[in-house]
């Protein structure tokens, strides 16, 4: 199948600061996928040359088989960004926007869809509010209608939930969901690693301008080498002799032992209960994709 968007060596630098080096990088149609990495990393850039706005200075993309320079009217209908800055004409009203960028598009009678989306994203009641009249929440989420009026199969998402609350990102989130469900791809910057995790099958980390890692989001939490294990609060703070070539450190009160399957927790338990020792706190703790992170940056060197 066609990937929803190619790059292939991708380079460019600013002067002596090169924010992306020989960046290769498929997207398939119809996945979540989440661009991370640190700030300063390159994924503005990597998003602004997909988008067409930035020129790369060596390397060729496509959006949908179109290429972002030779066919840009094409790959550029094929696209939706929601950028990282919140910038608008502050003199037009929600609607009005919305209806001025479908123009942009060469979509005349855009209605319909313009209030199904305005309804989508808990805008209807500031439809015919000005611009400037807006939180930086609501300006948000306007800068995700604008990103969709022309209905484009790939959307890419700059960090749309800064600055944004717990409700409304919720609410961001299923709306984004059902696209994907309904075959449009996403592509997601956050620095918000739960948010990936949830959200994205497949993640690519970038450092430096450079991909570090590439991979299902399942994967790359699976193949770290720090596994799962469980933090333990103890009266009196012992261990049973049994436990003890589980135990991982001991420190503070808290005793840290490895488990290598949920059910060794059942066996744990058993072993301290005929030790007649008391559980005052417990914690599971499994790797995330910020443990991931952290390791790729760590010792990803360049
Ligand atoms: N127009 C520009 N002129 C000069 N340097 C730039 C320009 N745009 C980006 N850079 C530099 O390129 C590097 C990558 O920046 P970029 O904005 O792509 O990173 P980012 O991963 O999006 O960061 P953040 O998470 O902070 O948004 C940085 O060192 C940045 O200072």
């Amino acid at each position: 199948m066609q990937p929803a968007i190619e790059v292939k060596h991708v380079s460019k630098c600013f002067g002596d600061v090169c924010a992306l080096s020989g960046i290769d990088l498929e997207i398939r149609a119809g996945e979540f996928f989440a661009l991370l990495g640190p700030n300063g990393a390159g994924k503005t850039t990597l998003i602004s040359i997909i988008a067409g706005l930035t020129l790369a200075d060596s390397g060729t993309v496509s959006v949908m088989g179109h290429n972002v320079i030779t066919q840009y009217r094409q790959a550029r209908q094929s696209l939706g960004v929601v950028p990282q800055e919140l910038v608008f004409d502050p003199f037009f009203t929600v609607r009005e926007i919305l209806l001025i960028q479908s123009g942009y598009y060469g979509i005349k009678h855009n209605g319909d869809w313009v209030d199904e989306i305005i309804e989508r994203l808990d805008l209807t009641s500031k439809a015919n509010a000005n611009m400037r009249a807006l939180s930086g929440g609501m300006k948000r989420r306007v800068l995700v209608a604008q990103a969709l009026v022309h209905k484009p199969p790939v959307i890419i998402l700059d960090e749309p939930t800064a600055g944004v609350d717990v409700e409304l990102r919720q609410s961001l989130w299923d709306f984004i969901r059902q696209l994907n469900q309904n075959g449009h791809t996403i592509v997601l910057t956050t620095h918000y690693l739960d948010e990936a995790e949830t959200l994205c099958n497949r993640v690519a980390m970038l450092k430096d301008g450079k991909i570090v890692a590439l991979d299902s989001t399942q994967n790359m939490i699976g193949k770290l080498p720090a596994g799962k294990s469980v933090r333990l609060r103890l009266l009196p703070d012992t261990l049973p002799a049994a436990l003890h070539t589980l135990q991982l450190s001991h420190t503070g009160g808290m005793v840290e032992l490895r488990i290598d399957t949920y059910a060794q927790v059942e066996l744990i338990l058993s072993a301290l209960r005929s030790a007649h020792i008391e559980i005052l706190e417990m914690h599971l703790q499994q790797p995330d994709l910020e443990d991931v992170f952290v390791n790729m940056m760590r010792n990803s060197g360049n």
